[in-house]
């Protein structure tokens, strides 16, 4: 852009020079006449004048404003880079009736009608000069697509470019014009008057989403249109918006392209910037070094530019100006977000420069959008050698990892598939294979975990769990060891068959009837008796003889020191002695055996020896070293040597334990007692328990509110091997639980809840398992006859005894379902529960209370009392025989011969035959046999006597039998008659 003459520039706008001197002078550049230079920046503030006064004079009251829009497609680009683009061109004039104008009033007052005779005009003239526009854009676009298709075929030699010295003009006058892309006619032609018009073209290019395929019409030239000398443009307050996702647009408005509203999408922003910044600097190659120009003439003072822009920018040439601005979209939205660099790659080296400059992998980062990765290198037609260089370093495994892995004691089917990285659906699936129906957050057991772990693929071992000992060592932080061990009275166990004598015994070496005072004569739970002898001190484990408690018995051995074996000389070595025997060896308990009832008649005590030997019970009296003394639990005989044997037994094991150390043993019974809470029968195995201690029980924990001996009395402390029923402990802890004392309240509650929660994680565990391992026995299960019980007794043992007894006697046909086990009394909860589940409660040896008896009987809930578990046994055995359904049988009733064969006009066949066997009744059924086969089953239409009916006739009568659907009856057939009756099944 050069200094240009007044004259000549009003001759370029096609303006009067007189105006355009007016209009200087208000802009206040004085000039001394038409003759005049005025600069670059003066035009620009010429500029800026005009257009101010424009938008003012568009803001007066009278004035009549005119809209336009038109919008049209164009292709622009060829080959893969075509791109179908929407135009949309928007006009406004505001036509007004301006005094200030320089007209005479005269022009003024009429300035209204004119201005709309001027836009009707001037709408006419807009349109057909539009359709010249579309024209020439549809010409334009093959010229560009035939210009790239050159482009990319042809190398041309580079040109040396020659800057504009004209204005840039938006047009395509040329074929090869690289430049031009949409043509705004701007101009109005409004009479031969000062402006009354201001006239905004605005050109609004938008991307269209989806690229069309370029049309192929035949090249031809594009008329001239009329071009606008952007930058001397006099002062139209228009605006040029162009938005475009292609590249010769942005190149041709690069500096619009900001005011555009439609540019949200960045990205298109990257792709039109690079393919820009290609385009432009091809066209710096090839544009030839002169543009034809040929300015309309225009009244209206125009412009293209926005009033924001620098000069410098203003009159800088289209190309360079395009490049500029394609290299500022290129670098700024990668640098802003490196997501935007993944969306298409760029163009030519350029664009790999930018983006290895920004860090960005040229193979779209990291390959994420592998689509547009195989897309970039089809547009270049050569893979990016540099992508080798930034190639992800994870490789696909190509054969299947065996993973090996620790399962816990229980572990949530999600944490599994985290463990094996592998989807939970596929451990899932592994599991309905293998007949297991779960959910991905439902716990499996370790053993299941493993199993299925195997299955698929992999290796799994079960987590090396800190025990119990350990973890109790870890956070209590006590050691034992320091403590002087001192002498400890044994603790025996006496173990052996049902009614063999082991309550006998233990009564009378305690001096005490016990067994007198139990329900039924039975033992019903363990009970611990610590028994002063003169030959020391001795403490009894009771155990029940009856099978229900074999695992009380084997907790009994757990913590024994030695076992007698009663075995009574009348009967023998029976199952549970056999049972008794096998739990000593597992303990690895010496045994010493007591053969009782010498006394009576028929006591056989070799016999007994001699089947002791037969199972591995290697006695003294054979050549053994299991000690053997006869006694007699009624007399007394003998058991004063029981007493020295089980001492003698006792030294040789040397038991030892510390005494001044905090206590440590085991739960023998618990019990939930009414007002006393919940009382725990503790053998305390090392150190001394003192009322006041800390006591942690299993999952349950408390200070020791009183301690009782066996006969109930009140103490203080218990030593070694002495056993005690605490009160304090905050529930009823399981039997056979760890007992230990502690200091920290804090350390026992935690110790209590991580217990309590592996115990509930162990119990979920099973019990989905053991719910989900075959659906079809669950079906079929579901079809079962359903004996809801709901257990309450008196102390823990007899709660496990029944349950076990009782789910025990389940079969294929009815089912025994435990509701609920618990220790204490029948509450209301219990009743309500029971009566939700349909349960019958069984309390054992425990009572109901007031409300929750009015509940029984309001709700017909039934509550039965017991003492004696066999009687709980055969009751429910009774209740569920009555839910089986009756077998039928047939039971035989008579057979006929057939004499002879008849045919009644009444009866049809009538078969006359002899009672052979029983006798034959009309209201059975029948059947026919032919040498002994059935061949019809039926019953009988008519039977008689001569020519009576009867209803039966016995064995060596003849009768006349029809029978009734059948009349095949043949000589020498059988008629026989039968009857279907029910037989109640018994459990
Ligand atoms: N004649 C005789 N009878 C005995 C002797 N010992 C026990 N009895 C009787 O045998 C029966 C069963 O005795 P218990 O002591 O209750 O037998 P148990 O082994 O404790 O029985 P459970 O508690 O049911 O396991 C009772 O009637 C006793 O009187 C004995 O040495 N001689």
């Amino acid at each position: 852009m050069s200094d240009i003459a007044i004259k000549k520039l009003a001759e370029i706008i096609n303006a009067p020079v007189e105006v355009l001197l007016r209009q200087l002078q208000d802009a206040g550049i004085s000039v001394s006449g038409a003759d005049a230079w005025i600069t670059d920046a003066q035009k620009l503030t010429l500029l800026a004048h005009i257009r101010q006064g424009a938008t003012t004079t568009a803001d007066t009251g009278n004035k009549v404003t005119l809209k336009r829009r038109s919008t049209s497609e164009m292709t622009v680009g060829a080959g893969r880079g075509k791109t179908t683009v929407s135009v949309e061109v928007r006009r406004k004039k505001v036509f007004s009736a301006d005094a200030s104008s320089g007209q005479g009033e005269q022009q003024s007052a009429s300035g209204a009608a004119r201005a709309e005779d001027m836009a009707r005009q001037m709408s006419a003239e807009r349109q057909a000069r539009e359709a010249a526009i579309q024209k020439a854009e549809q010409e334009r676009r093959q010229l560009e697509a035939r210009r790239i298709e050159q482009q990319r075929q042809k190398a041309e030699p580079a040109k040396p470019v020659q800057p504009p010295v004209e204005p840039t003009v938006v047009a395509a006058p040329q074929p090869v014009e690289p430049v031009v892309a949409v043509v705004v006619e701007p101009v109005v032609e409004v009479q031969p008057e000062p402006p009354v018009a201001a006239v905004v073209p605005e050109v609004v290019v938008t991307p269209v989403p989806a690229p069309k395929p370029a049309p192929t019409p035949a090249p031809a030239p594009i008329p001239t249109p009329a071009p606008v000398p952007v930058a001397t443009k006099p002062a139209d307050p228009s605006q040029v918006v162009i938005s475009s996702s292609h590249p010769s647009i942005s190149a041709m408005f690069p500096r619009t392209t900001d005011d555009s509203g439609n540019l949200s999408a960045k990205d298109q922003r990257q792709v039109v910037a690079t393919a820009a910044k290609e385009e432009a600097a091809a066209a710096l190659k090839r544009r030839p070094s002169k543009l034809k120009i040929k300015p309309k003439p225009t009244l209206a003072p125009q412009t293209v530019v926005d009033s924001s822009e620098t000069p410098e920018e203003k009159v800088a040439p289209v190309v360079p100006v395009a490049v500029a601005v394609a290299e500022k979209l290129a670098v700024e939205p990668e640098a802003q977000s490196d997501k935007k660099s993944h969306k298409k790659p760029a163009k030519g080296k350029s664009g790999g420069r930018d983006r290895e400059e920004l860090h960005v992998p040229s193979n779209n980062g990291g390959g994420r959008h592998g689509k547009k990765k195989g897309g970039g290198k089809q547009a270049f037609g050569r893979p990016d050698p540099r992508q080798a260089a930034n190639k992800h370093a994870f490789e696909k495994p190509v054969a299947p990892m065996v993973k090996e892995i620790e399962i816990p004691p229980t572990i949530v089917v999600s944490e599994l598939a985290q463990k094996l990285a592998i989807r939970a659906t596929d451990i899932i699936k592994a599991m309905m294979k293998m007949g297991m129906m779960m959910t991905i957050n439902q716990a499996i057991d370790q053993d299941t975990a493993i199993l299925v772990t195997e299955e698929l693929g992999h290796k799994a071992k079960p987590m090396q769990e800190m025990d119990d000992a350990a973890l109790l060592a870890a956070m209590i932080g006590q050691d034992t060891t320091e403590y002087e061990a001192k002498p400890r009275p044994p603790v025996v166990t006496i173990m052996g068959h049902v009614d063999h004598g082991k309550t006998s015994l233990l009564d009378y070496i305690r001096k005490t009837r016990v067994a007198a005072g139990e329900a039924g004569g039975i033992t019903q739970h363990i009970g611990a008796y610590h028994v002063d002898t003169d030959h020391g001190t001795v403490t009894f484990l009771d155990t029940p003889g009856h099978q229900a408690f074999t695992q009380m018995r084997e907790r009994g051995a757990k913590v024994t020191d030695i076992i007698i074996l009663i075995v009574a000389a009348d009967d023998g070595v029976m199952p549970q002695t056999k049972e008794a025997i096998k739990h000593a060896k597992a303990a690895g308990v010496p045994m010493v055996v007591a053969i009782n009832k010498i006394d009576k008649q028929g006591a056989d005590p070799d016999r007994v020896l001699s089947e002791l030997s037969q199972h591995e019970v290697n006695t003294e009296a054979w050549g053994g070293d299991v000690p053997v003394v006869q006694i007699s639990a009624k007399t007394g005989q003998g058991i004063d040597a029981l007493l020295e044997t089980l001492l003698l037994v006792a030294e040789v094991q040397e038991l030892t334990a510390p005494v001044d150390a905090p206590a440590t043993g085991n739960v023998i019974e618990a019990s939930i007692e009414k007002g006393r809470g919940a009382v725990a029968t503790v053998l305390v195995r090392s150190g001394t328990l003192r009322r006041g201690d800390l006591l942690l029980c299993g999952s349950e924990y408390g200070r020791v509110r009183a301690m009782f001996d066996e006969t109930g009395r009140p103490v203080k402390e218990a030593g070694p091997s002495i056993p005690v029923a605490v009160l304090g402990l905050s529930a009823a802890p399981e039997a056979g639980d760890e007992v230990v004392v502690l200091n920290d309240e804090r350390k026992a509650r935690e110790i209590a809840e991580l217990r309590r929660e592996k115990q509930r994680d162990t119990r979920f565990a099973a019990q989905h398992v053991s719910k989900s391992e075959d659906f079809f026995t669950q079906v079929k299960a579901s079809e079962r006859a359903q004996v809801n019980v709901l257990i309450k007794a008196d102390v823990q043992g007899s709660v496990e005894a029944l349950r076990t007894e009782l789910l025990s006697l389940s079969t294929d046909e009815v089912e025994v379902r435990v509701v609920s086990a618990g220790v204490g009394g029948i509450s209301a909860s219990d009743v309500d529960l029971a009566s939700a589940s349909k349960a019958t409660v069984i309390a054992f040896n425990v009572r109901t209370d007031a409300t929750a008896r009015k509940i029984a009987s309001d709700n017909a809930v039934t509550i039965r009392y017991y003492s004696i578990i066999y009687e709980v046994i055969d009751d429910i055995k009774s209740v569920m025989s009555g839910l089986l359904s009756p077998e039928v049988r047939e039971v035989f009733v008579g057979l006929a011969e057939v004499r002879e064969v008849f045919r009644s006009s009444e009866l049809g066949q009538v078969a006359g035959c002899l009672v052979v066997d029983g006798a034959m009744r009309r209201s059975l059924p029948i059947r026919v046999l032919r040498d002994n086969v059935v061949i019809f089953n039926g019953e009988l239409e008519s039977l008689r006597r001569h020519r009576d009916d009867v209803k039966e006739v016995h064995m060596g009568t003849e009768c006349g039998i029809a029978v009734k659907d059948y009349n095949d009856v043949r000589k020498g057939d059988n008629i026989e008659c039968y009857e279907r009756i029910e037989v109640a099944r018994k459990i």
